[in-house]
């Protein structure tokens, strides 16, 4: 008899100071699910202000065209990957997947450094909110760098070693901030939009690490099991929500550090499903997922950790990917990415 493989749950963690064992915690769960909750008492952001962007996020993606086609990302306007995203846009999952996603995005690049401004046009229903979406932004950042910090404590590095590659002091980065809605499939077929199946298909993030937030009843995340299973994510795995407390917030290694760390720490595969049809055909769906990246010019260099050597000697031939070319010439983020989005879209 073989024996069953282990049960793949997403562990809780209490990253404050208080707690002692935080990194060793984190760095098991980035190596084993890649995936991680930090309850909201320990993130530096208040529930209100959660509350709050949700709500602006609903009544941007509410509205008529009018107000979304001027920030499109296809407008010259936006900039590059910037802005909002139609529903048939983007497909997570070509490979697999005949129709598009069915979602709308907006993308929010990076403020600018005096912490004041976003560069690009924001939609009308989003512009008296700029400062607290600017603030929402820097604790964001802070979350995860407090994150990267407990990492390299792990890794045995030095505690900025991680944190200085994304110092926003340095240069621009990858960064992205998105607002995501997920139509029920009622609204989807209503709209006469081509039925997809899928809400976002089958993916790995490419940053360092994503922030996912959700909302309460509105399921849908999948991640993919070692033995290649879905496996549902619950928005609200301990009931914070009946306890009056804020939800946890969801954490998950992207494909830059798995490579960075030679496979150490674990980009797993996800995707958003339609819940299963209740009703109407269930709720819409509305998350936040702030894509961390270091800034454009950090080479990625190996990272001078007895245990990530280890794992990539013992490992070696195994990776998915490598950042130190054939040459010998180390990645930069930069270079990271746009290998990624390569990969990814074939189309361009
Ligand atoms: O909305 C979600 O739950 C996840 C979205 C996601 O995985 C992504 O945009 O990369
Ligand atoms: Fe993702």
């Amino acid at each position: 008899m073989t024996p069953a493989a282990p049960a793949f749950k997403i562990p809780l963690i209490d990253i404050r100071p208080s707690n002692p064992h935080a990194a060793h915690q984190l760095l098991t769960a980035a190596t084993e699910t890649g995936f991680i909750y930090l309850p909201s008492s320990c993130i530096p952001i208040p529930p209100s202000t959660l509350n709050t962007i949700f709500a602006l996020s609903q009544s941007f993606f509410k509205s008529p065209l009018s107000i979304k086609q001027p920030t499109s990302i296809s407008s010259n306007a936006a900039g590059k990957n910037l802005g909002w995203v139609a529903q048939g846009i983007e497909n997570l999952d070509p490979s697999t997947q005949k129709h598009a996603d069915v979602k709308e995005a907006f993308n929010l690049g990076e403020p600018d450094l005096a912490g004041n401004n976003f560069e690009q046009p924001l939609p009308t229903p989003l512009q008296a909110y700029e400062q607290l979406l600017v603030d929402f932004y820097a604790q964001c950042h802070e979350l995860c760098q407090i994150l990267l910090r407990l990492f390299a404590v792990a890794l045995g590095v030095g505690e900025e070693w991680f944190t200085s590659r994304h110092d926003r002091t340095k240069g621009p980065s990858g960064t992205v901030l998105r607002l995501l809605y997920y139509p029920s499939r009622h609204v989807s077929a209503v709209e006469g939009k081509e039925g997809g199946d899928m809400r976002a298909g089958a993916h790995s993030d490419y940053g360092s690490l994503t922030l996912l937030f959700q909302q309460r009843g509105q399921p849908g995340l999948e991640v993919k099991g070692p033995g290649g299973d879905w496996v549902g994510v619950p928005v609200d795995p301990e009931g914070a929500g009946e306890r009056g407390e804020g939800l946890p917030v969801l954490v998950n290694i992207g494909d830059l550090l798995e490579d960075w760390t030679a496979g150490l720490l674990k980009s797993t595969v996800h995707r958003v499903v339609f819940p299963p049809a209740e009703g109407e055909g269930g709720a819409d769906r509305y998350s936040i997922a702030y894509f961390c990246h270091p800034v454009d010019e950090a080479r990625l260099e190996a990272v001078p950790s007895d245990v990530v050597k280890a794992y990539a000697a013992a490992r070696k031939g195994e990776r998915k990917r490598e950042v130190v070319r054939g040459d010998g010439s180390v990645m930069t983020a930069r270079d990271h990415l746009m290998e990624r989005l390569a990969a990814t879209y074939t189309v361009k």
